[in-house]
């Protein structure tokens, strides 16, 4: 072995931003969490991966508040998790976005619906695009746009909440290979320019160490926490990464934990 080791990061070692504790659910009485228990730090990029069907979207779906669990806790920022501030982006952009509404209108709808005042989410929305240096035409109804481009849509209409934690559900795999670098690369920018916690569900391993400061690995169900890696290549990373050594080695390391899980 000529690559260095990857780091381990101790489960618990950050300072805990999501803290779950605990957390129990089934679907039709098979248990895919029992016990369950997760940190997350403040301002990491977090990708979670694991075998088909552990429960990666289940998890996510569960600290966003989008469907109940049986038993157990998930705390944001100290707090209940129904009162922090979630953004979501969904795997399919095409059933998330409205169709009948141009793509700004898309941005702008959260603060519509949180009562936030016409003037203001023009000038928050604004900031956002600037921040960003958003150059779409987002006077484009969204069946207009191409796949990349309705899935930074969905993840600006995300940041527009100003959320305290960004999930995504396997936000590239709608998409082919040159639109997944494109928002892939959009979203590292997002990452680095704010240092929003951030929680990504990947199928992919090369995607789910590409882009982590953590990874943490799911085992098969009932569905715990087999290792989270740390991964620290300083940002931006661009495609040389995938042939560095540390890249190679981070991904090498969490394979053969994967395979050993399948082997169980
Ligand atoms: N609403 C539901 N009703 C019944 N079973 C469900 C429901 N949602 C998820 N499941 C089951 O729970 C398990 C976990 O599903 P989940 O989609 O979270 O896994 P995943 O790891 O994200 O899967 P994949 O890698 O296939 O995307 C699967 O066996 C799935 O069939």
């Amino acid at each position: 072995m000529i690559a260095p080791s990857p780091e381990r990061a101790q489960h618990g070692a950050d300072e805990a931003f999501i803290r779950v504790r605990g957390l129990d659910k089934s679907f039709a009485g098979q248990p895919v969490y029992r016990g369950f228990d997760l940190d997350i730090a403040r301002g990491t990029f977090t990708t979670i991966f694991g075998p088909n069907g552990c429960g990666k979207s289940t998890l996510i779906n569960m600290m966003s508040g989008l469907i109940p669990f049986d038993g157990g806790s998930v705390q944001i920022g100290g707090r209940d998790f129904r009162s922090a501030r979630i953004g979501y982006v969904f795997q399919n952009y095409r059933d998330s976005l409205f169709p009948w509404m141009r793509a700004l209108e898309n941005i702008e709808y959260p603060l519509k619906v949180r009562g936030v005042p016409r003037k203001e989410q023009v000038a928050r929305v604004e900031a956002l695009l600037a921040r960003f240096e958003i150059t779409l035409d987002l006077r484009r109804h969204t069946y207009e746009m191409s796949g990349g481009q309705q899935q930074l849509v969905a993840i600006l209409r995300a940041l527009a909440a100003d959320p305290e934690v960004l999930f995504l559900d396997e936000p590239f795999s709608a998409l082919d290979y040159e639109m997944t670098l494109y928002v892939r690369d959009r979203l590292q920018a997002v990452f680095l320019e704010t240092g929003l916690t951030t929680v990504l569900v990947s199928h992919d391993l090369e995607e789910a160490v590409y882009l982590a400061d953590r990874i943490v690995l799911l085992s098969k169900r009932p569905t715990r926490v087999v290792e989270t890696i740390a991964y620290e290549t300083p940002r931006p990373r661009t495609a040389e990464i995938l042939a560095d050594p540390r890249f190679v080695a981070t991904k090498g390391h969490a394979l053969e934990i994967f395979r050993a899980e399948m082997r169980r």
